[in-house]
This record gives structure tokens, sequence and C-alpha cells, in this order.
């Protein structure tokens, strides 16, 4: 059985579809602080808690036979980090521990983690390796990498096995409509475009116009979040075949779009008209976050397979037939 942290989240809810469609059975445990039930696969057994709760963590381990553990429950909005980085340290880095001291208690030695392109901060070169030198810029990235760190050290003292995916930014829903992105507040850019073309936002802010890039707006690359839930598969795979023992891969597609690009695309698959507005920098935004994502595609094979415009497309799919989240009963 594999434990899903964070299962009932935006990446969560589309990894465990990749993996019941492989055949393995799924223990979802989430505090729903900002995942949602309706998310989850009816196939799945859900435990609701905090990862950090001890006796809870006891429950799960000895109710079920654990092989792998997928870690995504995180605080992500780097703003709030900034804001109040106790409540990141708290929940991205301790209750991880409290996690990882129990999966060495119960023996369970294999652990996946989400990981961030914001670990990198403001690389100097692009595209972004998994060499290139890490130097986060703001809490949320920085208690991501403690927890890679504590990894690389918990896999030299006590053996775990690990894989840490270093996400670029996700996006786009699974295909058949079913589950998609809901986050409140939205900070990510194609469902705040989305949004707005579907009436719910009056315009649409672009955060900055005179970035070093073509038409002075970020550039970032997208990755379909199915993409990442195959990954996530591959990556379970060698750790329970042994192929792996300690990994970190950069997941992203190797295309850089800015968000210009972005608007217009989501223009384009909908054929509606965006009202823009040109706004300052948002603080800690990096030109431009490319990924080479040739380490993982060598060593397990994987390779993205949605376009940008099929990410979109997917995405309005879900935004379309859902406007207000899982809120919506269908
Ligand atoms: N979305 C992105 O573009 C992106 C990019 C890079 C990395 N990541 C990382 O990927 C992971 C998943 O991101 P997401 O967008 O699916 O986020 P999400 O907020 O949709 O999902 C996180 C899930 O974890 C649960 N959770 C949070 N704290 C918990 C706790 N203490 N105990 C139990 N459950 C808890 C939430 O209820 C939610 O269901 C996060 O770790 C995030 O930092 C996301
Ligand atoms: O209303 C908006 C929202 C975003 N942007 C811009 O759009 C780009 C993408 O922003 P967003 O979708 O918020 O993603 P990122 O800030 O790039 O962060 C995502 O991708 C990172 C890795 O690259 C992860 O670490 C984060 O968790 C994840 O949220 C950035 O240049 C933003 O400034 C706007 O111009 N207007």
């Amino acid at each position: 059985m594999i434990l899903v942290v964070g299962g009932a989240g935006y990446i969560g809810s589309h990894t465990i579809k990749e993996i019941l469609s492989k055949g393995y059975e799924v223990v979802v445990l989430d505090n729903l602080s900002t995942g949602h039930k309706e998310s989850l696969d009816s196939r799945v057994q859900f435990v609701e808690g905090n990862l950090g709760n001890e006796e809870l963590l006891d429950h799960v381990f000895t109710t079920y036979s654990i092989e792998a553990v997928m870690h995504f429950a995180a605080n992500s909005l780097v703003g709030e980090s900034v804001q109040d980085p106790a409540k990141y340290y708290t929940n991205n880095v301790a209750a991880t521990l409290t996690l990882l001291q129990k999966m060495k208690e119960y023996n369970v030695s294999n652990f996946i983690f989400s990981s961030t392109a914001a670990t990198y901060g403001i690389p100097e070169t692009t595209p972004i390796t998994e060499t290139t030198p890490v130097a986060p810029i703001n809490p949320y990235g920085r208690s991501k990498l403690m927890v890679e760190h504590m990894l690389e050290d918990f896999h030299a003292a006590y053996g775990m096995n690990y894989v840490a995916l270093r996400y670029f930014n996700a996006a786009g829903a699974y295909e058949t409509g079913e589950i998609g992105e809901d986050h409140t507040p939205e900070s990510h850019l194609i469902p705040i475009v989305l949004q707005h073309l579907l009436g719910q936002r009056g315009t649409i802010s672009v955060f900055g116009t005179d970035y070093h890039t073509a038409d002075g707006t970020c550039i970032r690359d997208y990755i379909h979040v199915t993409d990442l839930a195959k990954a996530h598969v591959l990556s379970l795979e060698s750790l329970l075949n042994g192929k792996n023992t300690n990994a970190i891969y950069n997941l992203g597609t190797g295309k850089g779009y800015s968000v210009r690009e972005i608007i217009e695309t989501c223009e384009d698959v909908t054929g509606m008209k965006a009202t823009i507005i040109e706004a300052d920098r948002r603080a800690g935004d990096p030109d431009e976050l490319v990924a080479s994502a040739d380490k993982i595609y060598r060593e397990l094979g994987w390779t993205p397979e949605y376009s940008l415009e099929r990410i979109i497309e997917s995405a309005w799919n879900w935004h379309r037939s859902h406007p207000a989240g899982f809120k919506v009963t269908q």
C-alpha cells in the first residue's frame, strides 16, 4: 500500500489516479487545510488529520502495510511564507521530520518528496539542471531545501531511500475534467486567467513588464499535472525495484513561456479576449525559470507529453465545468 500524504490536494489527487492505474492500493493522510475530499478517488482509504500528529501516524503505520510514502502536504504560497515563516517551518519542515522519524520507526524506507524549482532562487544560467546551485530566496523555498537536506542525511545514516522531485510550474487538469486545480486564494497564473475569462475576475494583473526577457514579462516552464503524476509513478517503481536509492530530479518541459504568451494562448484556446493591467513586479519573481529535465529522461525514461495548448485546454475543460471548483456537485 502507498501512503499519499496531502493526497486531497491538486497534484496529490492527480498522482493518485496514476498510482491506482498501475494497480497499487492507496491510503491518503490529509488535514483538508487546502485540499478537497471531493478530489479523492473512491478507491482510496482516507485518514483525516495532521501529518505532524505522532499518534495518528502510529495508527496509519500500524493499520496499513505501507511500502512507500509520497509526500505532497505543504503550505506553498511564497508571499505568505515571507509574512509568516513560522507556519512554513512548522508545517513543511517540522511536520515532515515527524513523518520521517515515524517511517524510520516502522521501517518504511521509500520516500518521494514534492520539492520545487524555488530551491534554485534566482539562477544564473538557464536551462536549470540539478547541479545548478541551490539558493532559495524565500522561506517557502528554504523549507523545501531543508527537507532535501534531511533526506540526504536520513539516507546516509538510516538507509532511507528517496526521490525528491523539483517541480516547475504545475498546471492543467485531469483529462476527463473530473478533477482539477482549486486553490483559495488562487495565486497561479493559468487558473487566474481562465477564471477571468469565465467572468469571475474583473482584470488580470501582469506582474512586471520590465524583466530581461523578450517581451518584458517573466518566463516559466509549465508542466501538466498528469505528466508530473507519471514521473511520481516512475520514481516509485525505481525505489521499489532498487534502481534508485537517492535522487533529485527536475520536472519541467524544457520550454519557457512568458506571462504574455500564457495569456495569449488562453485567449486562443477559449476564443475570448482578456483585459489586462500592467502592474508592479511581485516580490521574489526571477526573470526566467526553465528546467532541463534530461536527468529523469536518461535515468527513468520520463518525458512530458502535454504541449502548452493541451495544458490550457485541459484546465479550461475543468474550470468551465466546475466554475466554483469542488463546491459544485455534478
Ligand atoms: N503547484 C505547483 O505549481 C507546485 C510547484 C512546486 C512544488 N509544489 C509542491 O507540491 C506539493 C503539492 O502542491 P499542490 O499545488 O498540490 O498543493 P495543495 O495545497 O493543493 O495540496 C497540499 C495538500 O496537503 C494537505 N496538507 C497541508 N498540510 C498538511 C498537514 N500538516 N497534514 C496533512 N495534510 C496537509 C492539504 O490539505 C492539501 O490537500 C506541495 O508540497 C507544493 O509545495 C507545487
Ligand atoms: O495574477 C498573476 C499571477 C501570476 N503572474 C506571474 O505569472 C508567473 C507565474 O506565477 P505563478 O503561477 O504564481 O507561479 P510561480 O510563482 O512561478 O510559482 C510556481 O512555481 C514554482 C516553481 O517554479 C513553485 O515553487 C511554486 O510553488 C509555484 O506556485 C510569475 O511571473 C507571476 O509573477 C502574473 O503576472 N499575474
